[in-house]
């Protein structure tokens, strides 16, 4: 488990400042959720996080360590190279397209960046990885091929994968919003376990509000690139302070 801090975070793509001066922690062990509107920069946020997206300028600190620094005028990243692969071991990242690599089976998709990546033996890693599928409940397509599964079933692998580097803190993008609406409740439960049970700091991006208000220990409303309003789920999301959080629950609620 780690902490994450963001200071005055900026996110500029060419004219159009995305991310607009976020300032956020996130505690070890903190479930949170980030909702608003759509444009409003919640993915960009996300992959900012994880340095798939490079800063404009602020700060990023994992556990007190300052990760990702850029300064608007020398576009300085701190990163080096090899630290970038160990700071994105720690943060697993699961996107609303799951992206599982196609030629190869459910096993080896759960196993192989623990592999190449982190030099994990194939029987220490197998094990684990029989051992996530039997958490996402599917032990039984471990030689299967994606194809042959559905979309729900896919984004369980994709999660079983990024469990598979023993991440610290966990992201996830619109999780469900590509799956048939039948297909959502299997991978919200497999959320909901693993934030539950598993005590892992986890940031999810979503439109599933009763996910949020169950599962988050706080949610963020985000819009227009600037955090409106944060506190604890249930609060927010029946007691909106701010006149465009309840615009927007209004809306989706
Ligand atoms: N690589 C990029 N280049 C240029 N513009 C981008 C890029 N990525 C995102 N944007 C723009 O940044 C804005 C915020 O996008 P982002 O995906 O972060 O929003 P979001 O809140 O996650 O929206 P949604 O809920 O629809 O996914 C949008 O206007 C989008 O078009």
């Amino acid at each position: 488990m780690s902490s994450v801090k963001v200071e005055n975070v900026k996110k500029d793509f060419g004219e159009l400042s995305v991310l607009k001066d976020i300032n956020l922690t996130i505690e070890k062990g903190e479930v949170v959720c980030i909702i608003g509107p759509s444009g409003s920069g919640k993915s960009t946020f996300l992959r900012c996080l994880n340095h798939l997206e490079k800063l404009t300028s602020g700060k990023i600190y994992i556990d007190d360590e300052l990760v990702f620094h850029r300064e608007n005028d020398k576009s300085v990243v701190k990163t080096e190279k090899e630290k970038l692969v160990e700071i994105r071991t720690k943060i697993g990242m699961v996107f609303q397209r799951f992206n599982l690599f196609p030629h190869k089976t459910v096993l080896e998709n759960v196993t192989l960046s623990p592999m190449v990546v982190k030099k994990v033996g194939k029987e220490e890693i197998e094990k684990k990885a029989y051992e996530l599928l039997d958490m996402v409940g599917l032990r039984d397509k471990a030689d299967e091929y994606p194809n042959r599964l559905s979309g729900g079933q896919q984004q369980r692998v994709a999660i079983a994968r990024a469990l598979a580097m023993d991440p610290e803190i966990m992201l996830f993008d619109e999780a469900t919003s590509a799956l048939d609406p039948e297909l959502v409740g299997e991978v919200l439960e497999v959320m909901k376990n693993l934030a539950k049970k598993h005590s892992m700091t986890m940031i999810v991006v979503t439109h599933e509000m009763g996910f949020a208000k169950e599962v988050a220990d706080r949610v963020i409303f985000m819009a227009d690139g600037v955090v409106v309003e944060e506190g604890p789920a249930r609060e927010l999301i029946d007691n909106p302070k701010h006149e465009r959080t309840k615009k927007f629950l209004n809306k989706v609620l």
